[in-house]
């Protein structure tokens, strides 16, 4: 756990550390502004897409920004968060680190969120920023230089898309999101980018819009819609997830009258899509 400061301002899981074995701690170029992006969401279950945006943001990072990436952080949600087909926390944390430790060499998963009480995505940030900068003391230039890093947060454009309905965020939580952190927006089909940031233009200079150059609307929802139905779903998802899944049995029980209804409303869309094809 970390020191006495955190315990006033965060809460806790119990035995809680947070992962730092893949953080870059020596930047590659000084010249640049070192950055973690965070990804927050259900994870129900994690799939290529969400681990692909990460490289998205790489190379968005890498072509248009002064940036440099020293970490990337899944943070999967606490169980109090209410959504159709949201599986306990222990199995989404298990599924996501198998995810990331199979594929990938950077990436990390932070359990502090899902193994407690909700916290808002606010208040996620800041305790990554806390971890990051005031624990851990930042990262080094290769001069030995001090850096504090600089926390983004990753999202689809669906969810940049609820900021702008009434009742989900607050405004404060907005400006505190997008005004002193910033993130980064993957385009996903079904969401019009445009009218997602349209409410939130003034804080457009933190908000870097990344296009999908190869289109991939693969969801949990349809994963776990082909997973109840007995349809195969190797390739959408890393092979250490499907085994997991396979061997707990996972998604397999008949669906909540809510999640229905997403589902419904999933294949009503696909079914309109494919007739204007
Ligand atoms: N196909 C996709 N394209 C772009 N962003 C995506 C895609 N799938 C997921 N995301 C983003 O990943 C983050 C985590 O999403 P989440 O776990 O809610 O996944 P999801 O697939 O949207 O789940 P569900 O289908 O259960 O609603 C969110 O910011 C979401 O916008
Ligand atoms: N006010 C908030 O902080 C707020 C509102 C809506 C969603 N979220 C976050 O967005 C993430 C993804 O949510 P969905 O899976 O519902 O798209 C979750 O991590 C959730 O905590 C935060």
């Amino acid at each position: 756990m970390s020191s006495p400061e955190s315990q006033s301002r965060f809460t806790y899981p119990s035995n809680y550390s947070f992962p730092h074995h893949r953080l870059n701690r020596v930047m590659r170029d000084s010249s640049k502004t070192p950055i973690v992006l965070v990804a927050c969401g259900s994870f129900s279950p994690v799939t290529y897409l969400h681990l692909r945006m990460f490289e998205m943001a790489k190379d968005y990072c890498r072509q248009n920004t002064d940036f440099e990436i020293v970490g990337g952080y899944l943070s999967p949600v606490s169980d109090q968060y209410v959504k159709p087909g949201l599986l306990s926390a222990e199995h989404r944390v298990k599924m996501c680190t198998l995810a990331a430790e199979d594929t990938s060499s950077w990436l990390m998963i932070d359990p502090w969120e899902a193994f407690q009480s909700y916290q808002r995505t606010a208040v996620v940030l800041d305790h990554f920023d806390f971890e990051l900068n005031n624990v851990l003391g930042g990262v080094q230039t290769a001069d030995g230089e001090h850096r504090n890093v600089r926390v983004m947060l990753l999202a689809g454009s669906d969810l940049i898309g609820t900021m702008s309905q009434p009742g989900v965020w607050s405004q404060q939580d907005l400006d505190h999101i997008l005004g002193r952190y910033g993130c980064f927006i993957i385009e996903r089909a079904g969401t019009d980018v445009d009218q997602a940031t349209d409410s939130l233009a003034r804080w457009k200079h933190n908000i870097h819009i990344i296009s999908q150059l190869i289109q991939n609307d693969v969801s949990s929802t349809k994963v776990r819609l082909f997973l109840r139905r007995g349809l195969s779903v190797r390739y959408l998802l890393p092979s250490a997830v499907v085994d997991y899944i396979e061997q707990n049995k996972l998604y397999v029980d008949e669906a909540t009258a809510a999640e229905k209804e997403k589902e419904r409303e999933m294949l009503a869309t696909l079914s309109k899509k494919k007739a204007t094809t």
